[in-house]
């Protein structure tokens, strides 16, 4: 099977917001009105607020819908730098505060004593996931995938773990991620990147020979990938 990603090319960030956020709707939608309920991931980081604001005025069943982040820092929840806080100050609001929220982050001390409790908790989601939104840093990194980690090559082989504790190199601050495993146990991944520097690793990052960590997403043959981008 060839699963080439879709490059869906908009000409500004307000018209890539809309259309994605569009998009994953009807995606959540498709999946309640055939299961009676859907699961996403959702990024963090800057690129998505807007999006991700859009998506919680979204006419949606939000009771049904499962919703996590693909990666967090390790941080308090409040912290500027939470992918939490993000997601509450944008999805989080009004009628779609109603979904079944999993938070990344618990009261363990480090990632690495917290990984556990969240291993069991991702075992009880309804597996695969509907769709999941996967932005993209500077460096070719996503979820929490860096290349100067430790846990890297294990996390590029695990089998059945859905997530990792994660200690970049360079990166701040040491993180939980969802594992590759994780990600390509869904219906749908989205791909959501601006600007010219992430277009130009991006299209670095679809040759065959390369080895950014998006790259993994982009070769993988499980699961249908749509790169929106805008400039
Ligand atoms: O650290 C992270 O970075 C990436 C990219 O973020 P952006 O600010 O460049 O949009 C993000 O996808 C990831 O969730 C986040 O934890």
């Amino acid at each position: 099977m060839s699963n080439k990603p879709t490059l869906i090319l908009l000409p500004n960030r307000d018209e890539l917001d809309q259309l994605l956020s569009d998009n994953i709707a009807k995606t959540l939608n498709t999946a309640v009105h055939n299961h009676g309920q859907a699961c996403m991931a959702v990024s963090g980081g800057s690129t998505p607020q807007k999006m991700l604001s859009l998506l919680g005025q979204a006419s949606i069943d939000w009771p049904a819908i499962h919703t996590l982040l693909v990666d967090e820092r390790w941080l308090p929840k409040d912290h500027t730098n939470s992918n939490e806080a993000m997601l509450r100050k944008t999805l989080l609001k009004g009628a779609a505060a109603a979904c079944q929220y999993l938070p990344l982050k618990n009261s363990a001390e480090t990632p690495d004593d917290g990984q556990y409790q969240l291993e069991e908790q991702l075992d009880t989601l309804a597996w695969p996931l509907s769709v999941v939104h996967l932005g993209m840093g500077d460096d070719g990194h996503t979820a929490s995938w860096f290349h100067d980690s430790p846990e890297y090559p294990r996390l590029c082989a695990a089998h059945s773990q859905h997530c990792f504790a994660v200690h970049p190199g360079a990166a701040p601050y040491a993180r939980i991620t969802l594992s590759p495993n994780a990600v390509f146990s869904s219906e749908k991944i989205v791909i959501h990147i601006t600007g010219k520097a992430k277009r130009d690793i991006l299209e670095n990052a679809l040759g065959k020979y390369a080895d950014y960590p998006i790259s993994m997403v982009l070769h993988q043959q499980q699961v249908p990938v749509d790169i929106y981008w805008a400039p």
